[in-house]
């Protein structure tokens, strides 16, 4: 085998740092008859993260965590420089799961001609809406990170977290049109016992912000009750529960079809995924639910915990409802 530097963290976790490091320990386990399950993060590790190497245990013989905070997909006025840097206790945490491998490479080790230099895959028409209006190139720099961690590692199922729902689609969209070798497996939303969605980010919010922030998952709770009035009546609600929160700023609030990730029309019924973006001071926090629309199914799925709606029912929600909102100037 190939001498490999690492850092033995338990008894089987190492941590890797460069590319033909990681490729000469997943090619030995390969020829052994290992698969190979990846998990791309940006570390600063929660519970979402880590029930998605749970996943990746149960799918595979090799779990490869990787840690790397792309520059390629933040833009000049983002959080890169704030974005949290935790590795010591990522480590750790992925030592306790049984992880295999931790790959966490530098900048020059991903890019060595410069993160701005060089090919660069683009998301196509989806990526510039939603979150891409927002956050102008952020999916061509997530899907080239993503493409390049396939090619370094080839492993047979990677694992993504629903509560980037935009990112799933465009990751299965990618190894459908470029004819990836790899299953790409998705984990439902991991949220704190009040609904809100783990983040990164969310160590960043103040108490009162912290607050506020449960507004996104109420916003999806009124959303699902009232889906089965159909598309209006769902959006209507869904952005009225914003009605009475000051310091929040809604950037958009949408539902598309989850196949095509397209708003729907007012006369859809079936199956939507609604979307969520919101700003709370220096903070934008995201998510995301699926409703069952014009039927008395309810949501089938992952949304928040069961609170109320907060939604004021004078607000003048109707106005703004499944409106992609002008993006903010700034994160
Ligand atoms: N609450 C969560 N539940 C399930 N998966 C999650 C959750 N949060 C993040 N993930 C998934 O973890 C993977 C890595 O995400 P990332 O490192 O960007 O973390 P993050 O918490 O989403 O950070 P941020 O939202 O601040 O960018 C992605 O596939 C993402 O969807
Ligand atoms: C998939 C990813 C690791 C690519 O940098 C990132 O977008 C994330 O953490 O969701
Ligand atoms: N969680 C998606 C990565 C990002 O926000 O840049």
């Amino acid at each position: 085998m190939t001498e490999v530097a690492t850092s033995e963290v338990a008894t089987s976790t190492r941590t890797v740092n460069t590319i033909a490091d990681l490729r000469a320990v997943l090619d030995e386990r390969r020829r052994a008859g290992a698969s190979v399950a990846l998990v791309p993060t940006m570390g600063a590790l929660h519970d979402g993260h880590l029930a998605l190497v749970r996943r990746a245990r149960e799918l595979a013989d090799v779990v490869v965590v990787s840690i790397f905070v792309n520059p390629l997909q933040f833009g000049p006025a983002e959080d890169l420089d704030r974005y949290p840097r935790t590795l010591d206790a990522d480590v750790a945490a992925l030592a306790g799961l049984g992880a295999d491998v931790v790959f966490a490479p530098d900048v020059a080790e991903m890019y060595p001609s410069g993160s701005a230099a060089g090919t660069k895959v683009s998301a196509g028409p989806v990526g510039s809406r939603y979150e891409g209006a927002h956050r102008p190139g952020h999916f061509d720099g997530m899907l080239t990170v993503v493409a390049k961690l396939f090619s370094i590692a080839q492993p047979d199922v990677a694992v993504f977290g629903q509560k980037d729902a935009q990112q799933v689609f465009l990751v299965t969209s990618m190894v459908a049109d470029l004819d990836l070798r790899l299953r790409i497996e998705v984990v439902p939303t991991v949220r704190e016992a009040d609904g809100l969605a783990l983040s990164s980010r969310n160590r960043f919010l103040d108490e009162r912000e912290r607050v506020a922030a449960l507004v996104l998952a109420e916003s999806l709770d009124a959303a699902r009750t009232s889906a089965v009035d159909g598309v209006s009546e769902l959006l209507a609600e869904g952005v009225a529960a914003f009605g009475d929160h000051d310091g929040v700023d809604l950037d958009y609030f949408v539902v598309v079809d989850p196949d095509t990730f397209l708003p729907v029309d007012d006369a859809f019924s079936g199956r939507g995924l609604v979307l969520v973006a919101a700003r709370l001071g220096t903070t934008r926090l995201i998510d995301n639910a699926f409703v069952e629309i014009g039927t008395d199914a309810g949501a089938d799925t992952d949304a928040g915990a069961d609170t109320d709606t907060g939604a004021d029912p004078g607000a003048d929600a109707a106005a703004d409802a499944g409106a992609e909102l002008p993006p903010s100037p700034a994160e």
